[in-house]
């Protein structure tokens, strides 16, 4: 859905796929806007943005947060989507209910999720992994019930689906149930990642009901996860970008953050971040 551009110059290259991410930044550049944005850079995707909220948050944690007006948000989503055009979108920290409802309405506006071809992917980011929220309370209804009837997937940790659903997820059966609960909200796709699982393996779920995928990957023994619910969901919009299925997109965005996971470095003195750095040294 790229709009195209200005008269080409005579040898002027096709532009590559575009993504656009609707999210929070992150000052210690690990998660966020700012991984989203290297995420699709390592994907060869061009990246574009709409910051909902500023954090101030290194390695230790999240110091304090300040949301955009949500007029700026949707002034930001519009200036991009009608100029240079959309193949995929994401949302990641959305932190009020106002953004929530503002952010629904203009996707649906843009014509992105729902029932255009455009697909959209929602990362209900509550917390960050330090455990400070990253969303106001009472937004988590807004993300339900209107944000989720527009998601092409949703991909919650095990907390968003305890605190979407109320599903605890134990096992293989709860890890069923919590996405048959949340495809209940609306969703085309549901992927229950297992990252904050225990054992040896990180098993992601993914389902539309019918295709039930299990991503079975080793655990990789770090304590380096910054930014891999974003790096996930932002390969995966990636991918989709480039014109893949949703499973197609799942499984290679599995493989994207596996080798991310395990190229993971410290910096600060608490959590580092994934990384995709590998990619760009042209491994595949
Ligand atoms: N130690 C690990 N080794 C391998 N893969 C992992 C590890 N931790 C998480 N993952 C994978 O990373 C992805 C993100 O999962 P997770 O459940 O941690 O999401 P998240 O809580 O949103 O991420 P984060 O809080 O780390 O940004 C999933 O595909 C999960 O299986
Ligand atoms: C701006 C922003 N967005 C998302 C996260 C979640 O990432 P994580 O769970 O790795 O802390 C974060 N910490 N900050």
């Amino acid at each position: 859905m790229s709009t195209g551009g200005p008269p080409e110059a005579a040898g002027a290259k096709a532009p590559p796929p575009t993504a656009l991410t609707i999210a929070g930044s992150d000052s210690g550049g690990g998660a966020g806007i700012q991984a989203d944005l290297r995420t699709f850079f390592a994907c060869g995707v061009h990246g574009m943005t709409a910051v909902t909220a500023v954090t101030v948050q290194n390695s230790l944690g999240v110091e304090d947060f300040t949301e955009i007006p949500s007029n700026v948000v949707t002034a930001q989503i519009r200036a991009v989507t009608g100029d240079m055009g959309a193949d995929a979108a994401k949302t990641g920290m959305l932190a009020t209910a106002e953004i929530i409802t503002a952010v629904a309405k203009t996707l649906g506006d843009v014509g992105i999720g729902g029932d255009s071809d455009v697909p959209f992917v929602v990362d209900p980011v509550a917390a960050s992994m330090h455990g400070d929220p990253l969303l106001r309370e009472e937004a988590l209804e807004a993300i339900r019930t209107e944000l989720l009837p527009r998601a092409t997937l949703v991909t919650p940790n095990l907390d968003e689906v305890r605190l979407l659903t109320g599903v605890e997820v134990t096992d293989a059966g709860s890890r069923h149930a919590a996405a048959e609960a949340l495809l209940a909200l609306g969703p085309r796709w549901v992927l229950v990642k297992g990252g904050h699982d225990s054992g040896p393996r990180c098993v992601d779920l993914l389902s539309d009901g019918t295709t039930h995928l299990e991503l079975d990957g080793p655990r990789h023994d770090t304590p380096h996860t910054h930014g891999g619910g974003d790096t996930l969901a932002s390969a995966v919009t990636a991918e989709l970008a480039k014109g893949a299925d949703v499973p197609t997109a799942v499984e290679e965005g599995k493989r994207f953050i596996e080798r991310c996971v395990a190229e993971a470095y410290p910096l600060g003195g608490g959590i580092g971040p994934v990384s995709p750095f590998w990619r760009l040294a042209g491994e595949d």
